[in-house]
């Protein structure tokens, strides 16, 4: 599969992500604000919702579309003893309190099956009482990476609690087959420069948006941006938002439904003014230029009219209810043809008034199942799943995706 991403919503081909599994169950209420969870939640129900959300994406995806599971291709790669070494070594370095050089010999030890055990549980069988917290944000594979055109930039995470998956992110990309094509010229951030998945968005294999949030420090912003300009984006809006737990990557107030149509959280993005940094090349320097909000720097950027959706409808609660559950991050399958959570009624009646389709998800597998799916042009679809569980770990669909391949929209 080549790996190429030059949009949000061209028609899905490749996309990773991980089913939760049991590390999720190894949340402990006085653990789960460290590890960046809102409650603890239920293992079988999570995974139930997790899987049922998977039969959508392959209803929708081509017959040859591959949704694969990060598990399995880590597996692949601990097979590889460098692999191993490599990752090991990272961890060691990256978590000097967690003083690992003491079952560093044990590390080398481990099978491909052990080491990934003690990477997401944080349990090591041979060591009583040794073990590292769990890793239950490898559910949100969105934060991992981006793919922009036919490059990857591997996020380096803001947060401990998600810096080991940003270096299996990096293990991954170093050694397994899948990112031969992407290795070379991968972009990698480093030391105290953080940029995380969730907030890039990849407009054209010209223009990205990245977000100036909690999660993407300022030089990691930089970093990123000037990785990308040297790859062939030409233009980076970087926006500012709120820094705060609710908001903490762009795509939690801000996602792609349709080539030129958003849904917005209105306070942060409609009510923003001066908010946006266009960066681009000039000769060997990068420049910048203040635009007025993100809805006229898109406009200007692409030539196009875009319409703003908003999250939640007009009601201030109802706005401010259902991007804290991921109202406003949605996940588009193809131009048009997106899903996200059942519970954001007021937002999937907004959507249904801007003339989108309402369907959940039984009924568009039942529809499409079969036959399987082709994107119309002009369709519009919003496709409702249920995620009460998966909600909880501060969520949504778009964050539970790493696309890696998308159908370009101009073939
Ligand atoms: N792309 C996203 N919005 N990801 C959401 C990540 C949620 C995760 N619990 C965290 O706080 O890191």
């Amino acid at each position: 599969m080549d790996i190429n991403v030059s949009s949000e919503i061209g028609h899905l081909q490749g996309v990773i992500v991980h089913t939760p599994g049991h590390e999720v169950s190894l949340v402990n209420p006085e653990l789960k604000d460290e590890l960046l969870f809102d409650d603890i939640i239920f293992e079988e129900d999570a995974r139930i919702e997790h899987l049922d959300m998977l039969e959508v994406f392959k209803t929708a995806m081509p017959a040859a579309g591959n949704v694969i599971e990060i598990l399995d291709l880590l597996t692949e790669v601990f097979k590889n003893e460098d692999a191993r070494l490599f990752f090991i070594e990272q961890l060691i370095k990256e978590f000097p309190e967690e003083n690992l050089h003491v079952v560093e010999k044990e590390l080398r030890k481990l099978d491909p099956k052990e080491l990934l055990v003690f990477v997401t549980q944080g349990y090591l069988e041979r060591s009583k009482g040794f073990s590292l917290n769990p890793s239950p944000n490898l559910l949100f594979t969105r934060d991992l990476a981006a793919v922009v055109g036919d490059n990857i930039l591997i996020s380096r995470a803001a947060k401990k609690a998600r810096m080991r998956e940003s270096l299996l992110m990096e293990t991954l990309v170093e050694f397994h087959p899948l990112f031969e094509s992407v290795r070379e010229d991968a972009i990698k951030i480093s030391g105290h420069q953080s940029i995380e998945g969730g907030d890039v968005l990849v407009v054209s294999d010209k223009l990205v948006l990245i977000g100036m949030s909690e999660r993407t420090s300022f030089s990691g912003l930089m970093k990123g941006t000037e990785g990308l300009l040297n790859s062939g984006v030409e233009t980076v809006l970087a926006v500012d938002i709120p820094k705060q737990r609710s908001s903490m990557h762009l795509d939690t107030i801000f996602t792609f439904a349709d080539e030129s149509e958003c849904i917005v959280f209105p306070p942060a993005i409609l009510e923003q003014k001066n908010n946006v940094v266009a960066l681009f090349k000039d000769g060997d320097s990068i420049k910048t230029e203040m635009k007025s909000s993100l809805q006229s720097a898109l406009e200007e950027e692409t030539g196009r009219d875009f319409n703003f959706i908003k999250c939640g409808g007009e009601d201030r609660t109802n706005q401010f209810r259902e991007q804290w559950t991921d109202g406003a991050n949605v996940f588009a399958l193809a131009p048009g043809v997106i899903v996200g959570y059942e519970r954001n009624t007021n937002t999937f009646n907004t959507l249904v008034d801007h003339g989108y389709d309402l369907m959940n998800q039984f009924e568009f597998i039942e529809e499409y199942g079969k036959e399987g799916f082709t994107p119309k042009e002009g369709q519009k679809i919003a496709i409702s799943f249920q995620g009460h569980e998966l909600c909880r770990g501060r969520g949504g669909a778009r964050c539970m995706t790493l696309p890696i391949s998308r159908k370009s929209l101009t073939q």
